[in-house]
């Protein structure tokens, strides 16, 4: 059967008419506002109800729209920079009725997906590329003859990379006619920092002084008129254009008749351009404008005030919380501590750090490889860093944490938030690699704790050591141990053992847990009698402890929230082949593939982390016939051979 056609929807009297964005171009361009103001109301509603990305979409409303609508999309091609900002996009691309499943199992993904929609150009999450995409697309449509605008919306904070720099750098030289819209709100998810941003906060002034400010609506905000003195424009552009791209702009951009006649005047100019445009955070819902860094993304929030859900007395405190806590008693204890973020105060925990130490606290903007070389460089000249960072957005300062932290042997801090399953942002924001890509670099210490306590206790640890050493902790809660507040340095590379098996069951069992997975491995080793060690170190490893374990028992598991290929399992493997040679691996961690958004604990469940799916593969890998021969084999004396088997899904 045909699918049936989505019914008009009465509560939306434009929108409810707007499938795709071919029925969007058969309206008048007076209607647009309209259809703005509905668009704004189904966020609301929706995200009201489910929370997700939220400010940065009241912000894109007529952007969205007006692209769309000036655009023959799906052929002309919009690229969205992080993608957080997408949601109109979504709505008007198809996607309304299912928004209240962003972000979970199963529905929409958080940011524009290839897969998910032939109106995602391209996939996105990481900010700053979209740029190079659609330079890359605009080279391509030169090879393959085919016709077609291509258009990238990025956003101030997205332009502060180097990424986005080196994107306009290239295209500005090779007259490939590329749109890039600069959806400048002076925000970042925090305040937007920088001399990019100084220049364009000082030209805004200057518009608002030379024109006579209206204010808009009854908004906190004001923001320029539509005239403005010619040398302030000649000054909004000059980076841009000596950079090679005509520079268009500002542009009020929530003004749809405004973005329509500046698209206009943008696709009759030929080559590379920019056109800047200023909008407002949080557009259209008064306590989002007030406090933009609050709804840059909610939990879910009344559609009417805006409040939020309170906080849960007595709530378990996350691993930020817990760092947070962390960095400030110990910027009390050492005068050189500083702090290094790339636009991730929040998220990151440092905002009590920022407020006690202002001095001792650098956001370098979204610049992840400038961070971790900034932090190199201040390692080198006698100050003690602390880079916090998410361990996805990392993946991005790979070269320098190798070649400037690691290399000198620097005594560079990471803490590397995010690491393992994060949620509700999905594949792109996973921190399912950093203990693969860590623990092969040399001089590098590789810590992850499995509690609270730990974690401050090796966070110490790294800050202790004269070298370079990264601390990985996931998103959210831990177990709920007690902080005894010393934060007392563990000696490097010494795991402890948790629970000792009283030898009940054959064949043994002894579970090395990395990280977060000590909770589900303590579950399953009481029930399988087992004995469990919480490793601590992935580099260097406690290979005593591993020994003695493959020693004393029939079966070592690994168990990680990290990809399985080249994780810490591998690492236990490498030195059981190089040392030992009668004991059974099984490797459990995340599977080789990309997972999906949804909650952690939905998404371990799916990986077969969760204790279930533990127990079902060790029970799987025990009941296996070569267990059982080797096992013969052992007990009648001869040598059984190392063999290792990589988990990460169910049976
Ligand atoms: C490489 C990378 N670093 C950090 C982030 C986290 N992040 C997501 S949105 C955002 C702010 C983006 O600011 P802007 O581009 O101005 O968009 P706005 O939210 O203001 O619309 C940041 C830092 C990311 N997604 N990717
Ligand atoms: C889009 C983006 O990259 C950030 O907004 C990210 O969603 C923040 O994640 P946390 O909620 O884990 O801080
Ligand atoms: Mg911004």
């Amino acid at each position: 059967m045909p699918p049936s056609k989505p019914q008009p929807d009465s509560t939306y009297a434009l929108l409810g008419r707007v499938e795709k964005p071919a029925d969007l171009r058969e309206l008048a361009p007076e209607q647009l506002p309209l259809l703005a103001t509905e668009v704004r109301r189904s966020l609301i509603e929706t995200l009201g109800r489910v929370g997700g990305h939220f400010g940065a979409n009241l912000g894109a409303v007529e952007l969205a729209i007006t692209l769309h609508y000036a655009f023959d999309t799906p052929n002309d091609r919009l690229i969205w920079d992080v993608g957080h900002q997408a949601y109109p996009h979504k709505i008007l691309t198809g996607r309304r009725r299912q928004l209240d499943t962003i972000r979970k199992l199963g529905g929409l993904a958080p940011f524009p997906c290839r897969d998910e929609s032939e109106y995602d150009a391209f996939g996105v999450g990481h900010s700053s590329t979209s740029i190079s995409a659609a330079a890359g697309m605009a080279a391509a449509r030169k090879v393959t003859g085919q016709q077609r605008d291509v258009v990238a919306v990025i956003g101030d904070g997205g332009m502060t990379a180097g990424l986005a720099f080196e994107a306009l750098n290239h295209l500005g030289s090779t007259g490939l006619d590329v749109l890039v819209v600069y959806n400048d709100n002076d925000m970042s998810i925090s305040e937007n920092v920088g001399g990019l941003r100084e220049h364009s906060a000082r030209l805004v002034k200057k518009l608002q002084e030379s024109a006579a400010t209206e204010s808009l609506r009854n908004s906190a905000f004001e923001r320029p008129s539509a005239s403005r003195s010619v040398s302030a424009e000649r000054e909004a552009g000059a980076l841009f254009e000596t950079l090679g791209m005509h520079y268009f702009g500002p542009v009020d951009g929530h003004d749809t008749d405004a973005l329509l006649a500046a698209f206009e005047k943008a696709r009759n100019t030929p080559g590379p351009k920019l056109l800047h445009v200023l909008t407002v955070k949080g557009y259209g819902f008064a306590p989002a404008e007030a406090d933009p860094i609050k709804y840059h993304a909610v939990p879910g929030f009344d559609p009417v005030t805006g409040a939020t859900p309170p906080k849960k007395p007595h709530a378990k405190p996350t691993y930020t919380d817990v760092f947070s806590d962390w960095i400030c008693q110990m910027a009390e204890a050492h005068p050189t501590l500083v702090a290094v973020t790339p636009a991730m105060r929040e998220g990151s925990g440092l905002v009590e750090f920022q407020r006690r130490y202002p001095e001792r606290y650098f956001d370098v903007a979204i610049a992840e490889q400038h961070a971790v070389t900034f932090g190199a460089g201040l390692a080198a000249d006698g100050a003690k860093p602390v880079v916090a960072i998410y361990s996805s957005f990392l993946q991005r300062g790979y070269d320098q944490l190798v070649h400037d932290v690691a290399l000198q042997d620097l005594p560079v801090l990471f803490a590397i938030d995010r690491g393992g399953l994060v949620g509700g942002d999905g594949a792109t924001h996973h921190g399912a690699y950093d203990l693969s890509y860590l623990r092969c670099v040399p001089n590098l210490t590789l810590m992850a704790p499995a509690d609270e306590e730990e974690c401050q206790r090796l966070l110490s640890t790294g800050l202790m050591h004269n070298g370079p050493s990264a601390v990985r902790y996931p998103r959210g809660t831990g177990p709920g141990v007690e902080i005894s507040g010393e934060a007392k340095p563990i000696p490097i590379g010494k795991a402890r053992i948790v629970r000792q098996g009283k030898g009940r069951r054959q064949p043994r069992v002894a579970i090395l847990s990395f990280g977060p997975m000590l909770a589900p491995a303590l579950e399953a080793g009481d029930i399988l009698d087992a004995d469990v060690v919480d490793m601590r170190f992935i580099k260097p490893l406690d290979e005593r402890i591993i020994l003695d374990m493959a020693n004393q028992n029939d079966l070592i598991v690994t168990l990680e929230d990290n990809a399985v290929s080249g994780g810490a399992g591998s690492a236990v493997n490498e030195v059981l082949l190089a040392q030992h040679d009668q004991v059974r691996v099984l490797n459990l961690g995340l599977p080789d593939q990309f997972i999906e958004h949804g909650e952690r604990e939905e998404l371990l469940q799916q990986c077969g982390l969760d204790t279930t799916g533990i127990l079902s593969a060790i029970r799987k890998r025990l009941r296996a016939r070569d267990l059982d021969t080797t096992l013969d084999n052992l007990q009648s004396g001869g040598r059984g051979t190392v063999s290792m088997t990589r988990g990460g899904s169910r049976d």
